[in-house]
């Protein structure tokens, strides 16, 4: 048996449960969790049974004593606890605390220390807690999206969204999501019907979810669901609820919102080369962040001044401490 808060899970508790499944057949792992804790309890356990498949785990939420000078019955209780979730008994505690050897002894167990010095992993929840930035090698597949910073690039056609997204990904050494309509739609020589402004949406999405876990500390995205509610308006004066529902719950941490002070370049996906109306829906754009309460930052001038000005955006919102909570994506 392993117990902890796992808050949140790190590669030192992955690293002692690995321990603990090549040393035993069979680990328990009892995620211990309190409801004033930072971090949502549900979502640790949750967690913890993604990143564990193959192990049995359990989640113990009763508010019990956390330390032994909290209450003369503390290891009775804790004895208590843990026979609760698992009746057949304990053979061995496997822990980096020295708390492992009493629990073993009340459990008639035998402890097995794992890395006291925390020196093959050396990172704490705390750490990750106060700068998920700088320990993010620590942070598990499994717990990335929770932290990540979102960053959406937005606005009119030909402003040079899908190569700032490329850029900016490579600078940041991370992964970005592509504009999903174009793929889909190249396979209609363009054309876009409303049937299509869900499946838009839907590839957005799911291909955005499945990028999470790979970026490293940022995700950029070529547009998202806001932009498909936009576009779903102007061409067909309606939108499906789906889209639009999807649209209030996807946040990002930043939007960069581009200008279309930039040449207009055709291709077989584009509809308002004109001045004016390229304008408009720029105005648009902006009018539609502001009623959805994105913050946003105005990208324009020349190529190079839209990715140094997209890059110093990106870096502030990095240096930013991220309000507790997770994303909703
Ligand atoms: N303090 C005590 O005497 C005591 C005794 C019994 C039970 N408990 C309860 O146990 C629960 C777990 O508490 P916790 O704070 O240990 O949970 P935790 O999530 O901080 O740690 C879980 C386990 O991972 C180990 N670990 C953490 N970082 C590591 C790293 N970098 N490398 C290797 N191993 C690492 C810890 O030593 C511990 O064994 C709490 O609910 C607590 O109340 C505490």
């Amino acid at each position: 048996m392993i117990l902890g808060k796992f808050l949140p899970p790190h590669a030192g508790h992955r690293y002692l449960a690995d321990f603990a499944r090549n040393y035993c057949d069979d680990l328990t792992i009892l995620v211990c969790t309190l409801e004033r804790e930072p971090i949502d309890g549900a979502l640790r356990y949750h967690w913890m049974r993604r990143m564990f498949p193959d192990c049995r785990v359990v989640h113990i939420t009763d508010d019990v004593p956390q330390t032994p000078d909290e209450d003369p019955n503390f290891w009775p209780i804790w004895r208590n606890l843990v026979l609760s979730a698992m009746p057949d008994g304990v053979d061995l505690v496997f822990a980096s605390e020295d708390y492992g050897f009493k629990l073993a002894e009340v459990l008639d167990a035998e402890f097995v220390p794992v890395d006291p010095a925390r020196e093959l992993m050396p990172v704490s929840g705390t750490a990750i807690r106060e700068n998920p930035m700088a320990n993010w090698r620590f942070i598990p597949d499994e717990v990335r999206s929770y932290y990540l910073r979102r960053v959406c690039i937005f606005g009119p056609e030909s402003t040079g969204k899908s190569t700032l997204t490329a850029d900016l990904a490579r600078h940041f050494d991370t992964v970005y999501v592509h504009e999903y309509a174009r793929p889909l739609l190249n396979f209609k020589d363009g054309h876009c019907d409303y049937p299509d402004i869900e499946r838009i949406a839907r590839g957005q999405a799911a291909a955005e979810d499945a990028l999470a876990p790979r970026a490293n500390r940022v995700l950029f995205s070529d547009t998202d669901a806001l932009t498909t509610t936009i576009w779903s308006d102007v061409l067909f004066g309606k939108c499906p609820e789906w889209v639009s529902a999807q649209a209030r719950r996807r946040t990002y941490d930043l939007t960069l919102l581009l200008d279309v002070d930039v040449d207009w370049v055709d291709d077989n996906q584009r509809y308002f080369p004109e001045h004016d109306k390229r304008r408009a829906f720029f105005k648009r754009c902006k009018r539609t962040l502001e009623e959805n309460d994105r913050p946003y930052v105005h990208i324009h001038g020349t190529w190079e001044e839209r990715f140094e000005r997209a890059v110093a955006a990106v870096e502030r919102c990095l240096a930013q401490a991220k309000p507790a909570g997770a994303s909703k994506h």
